[in-house]
């Protein structure tokens, strides 16, 4: 079978992946909170993670993989944006989990095996305080409770820091009902106004990180081999749930491989709703790039390293993919091919596992790219349809054509630059060489926009 190596950020080491039950594997991966569309950094640890869960079943098989990823639907954003539009709570998280869905399965992205909403698993929660508190690893204060961030000597082990240095290097709240600036809250009371659930604390509803830890050990048990999400979450989230897990389950040991995403960035920075500079999943298959373009422009970057969305790299991935489509249009998936499993087996390597499907199309090995670049979600039967549309461009090149003779006798190119503008408008791709006029649909092709002639 093979050897699958992922990179531990805990052991900040290359791991070979033994299942802590032969032959099985489990894997939690932090989701997000429901308030809003998904942007495109968002998507990263999905498609990162999906393509991890596809390797993971193929050489595990389908069945001995479980995948949970969980909709925090209980956070002071989701409270927000109901006062400020006036809707129910419910109404939010369920639009925005239908959102999610629709634009992580244009993706290509497989549902994970449980996808649990926080507030179904309230009373989990609550017990798993209970037994923090009974440990001595948690105190109740004014209607909250708070870990007691001294009482775990591991706490800042996964980020390689001490709790004094974490203190100084963080913004952390101080509140009169904290022993330490560093404890973290596991609940906290909630007004009339805000969603609650009766506690022996009183009215109240979860801390964000309690969620993870108490719905990992539901659907996952005390230890698990693999946990995922982004490297911005890595503290406080990951210290936490950490904390949170092994006070509260001494015999267990959480999770045993811990792996981070690097960011999707603009310009340098983070994308983050905070910081304003996104867009979304939705957006950018509104403007007409093919789901699967996306995906291939994100499988292009190790999973460890940022990366910048380009409109550049979009237009490399959607030429290859038109070509591989074209290669594989009438055949049918073969074995998927050794090399392509490797590079993935080597800690995902994701941008090594393209190079290699590259490969396999320059050999013309039509079954083998088609089964090998299905094994990383790409060439997928349900996401061709946009690769069908052929449209014939050559009456407007024909007209760009008689424009450009014109304006080069009149040295007046102000119709070329219109007609040019027009194409580009509808997403059409326009090469002008001493050989003539070239059109492609591009990224965004829009029949409809196309000018009239
Ligand atoms: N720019 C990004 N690049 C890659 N992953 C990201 C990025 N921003 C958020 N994530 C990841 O998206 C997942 C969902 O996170 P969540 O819904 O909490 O988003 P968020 O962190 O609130 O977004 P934002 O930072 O924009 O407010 C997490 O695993 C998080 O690490
Ligand atoms: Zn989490």
């Amino acid at each position: 079978m093979t050897t699958i190596r992922l990179y531990n950020t805990k052991s900040r080491r290359e791991e070979d992946l033994q299942p802590l039950i032969p032959g099985k594997v489990r894997m939690y991966v932090c989701g997000p909170t429901v308030y809003d569309r998904a942007h495109i950094g968002n998507a990263r640890p999905v498609v990162v993670f999906d393509t991890l869960f596809r390797l993971l079943r193929h050489v595990y098989g389908a069945d001995a993989v479980t995948y949970v990823r969980n909709f925090t639907d209980v956070d002071d954003k989701i409270n927000a944006k109901a006062a400020e539009t006036g809707r129910p709570i419910r109404d939010i998280t369920d639009e925005t989990i239908g959102w999610y869905h629709a634009d992580m399965d244009a993706l290509g992205a497989l549902r994970p095996t449980h996808e649990p909403r926080a507030t179904e698993y309230i009373t989990p929660m609550i017990r798993m305080i209970e037994g923090l508190i009974a440990r001595g690893h948690a105190y109740a204060a004014e209607g909250h409770v708070l870990f007691d961030v001294r009482s775990f000597p591991g706490y800042g082990a996964l980020s390689g820091r001490s709790v004094d240095d974490m203190i100084a290097g963080a913004r952390v709240e101080v509140a009169p009902y904290k022993r330490d600036p560093m404890d973290f809250v596991l609940w906290k009371p909630s007004g009339d106004d805000l969603p609650g659930w009766p506690s022996p604390w009183g009215r109240g509803r979860p801390g964000w990180h309690i969620e993870c830890s108490a719905m990992s050990r539901e659907l996952l048990g005390e230890a698990f081999d693999i946990h995922g999400g982004g490297i911005d979450l890595q503290f406080p989230h990951h210290e936490n749930e950490i904390a949170q897990s092994c006070c509260a389950n001494p015999s267990g040991q959480f999770a045993k491989i811990w792996m981070h995403n690097e960011m999707l960035q603009v310009e340098g920075k983070k994308m983050s709703k905070s910081l304003g500079n996104f867009f979304t999943v939705r957006d950018l298959l509104d403007q007409g790039f093919p789901g699967e373009v996306i995906r291939f422009v994100y499988l292009g970057t190790h999973y460890s390293k940022p990366m910048d969305w380009t409109a550049d790299k979009a237009a490399q991935a959607e030429a290859t993919l038109r070509k591989w489509r074209a290669l594989t249009r009438d055949g049918q998936p073969g074995q998927v091919a050794d090399t392509v499993v490797a590079a993935l087996a080597g800690d995902v390597n994701t941008a090594g596992a393209l190079a290699e499907l590259h490969k396999l199309a320059n050999a013309g090995d039509a079954a083998g790219l088609l089964a090998s670049a299905q094994l990383l979600g790409l060439l997928l039967p349900e996401m061709g349809a946009w690769a069908e549309v052929t449209v014939d461009l050559s009456t407007h090149a024909d007209r760009l054509a008689a424009l450009r003779a014109e304006a080069m006798a009149s040295k007046d190119f102000a119709a070329v630059d219109a007609m040019k503008a027009a194409l580009m408008a509808a997403g059409v791709e326009v090469r002008m060489s001493k050989a003539g006029v070239e059109l492609l649909p591009g990224a965004g092709f829009d029949a409809a926009k196309l000018p009239v002639l």
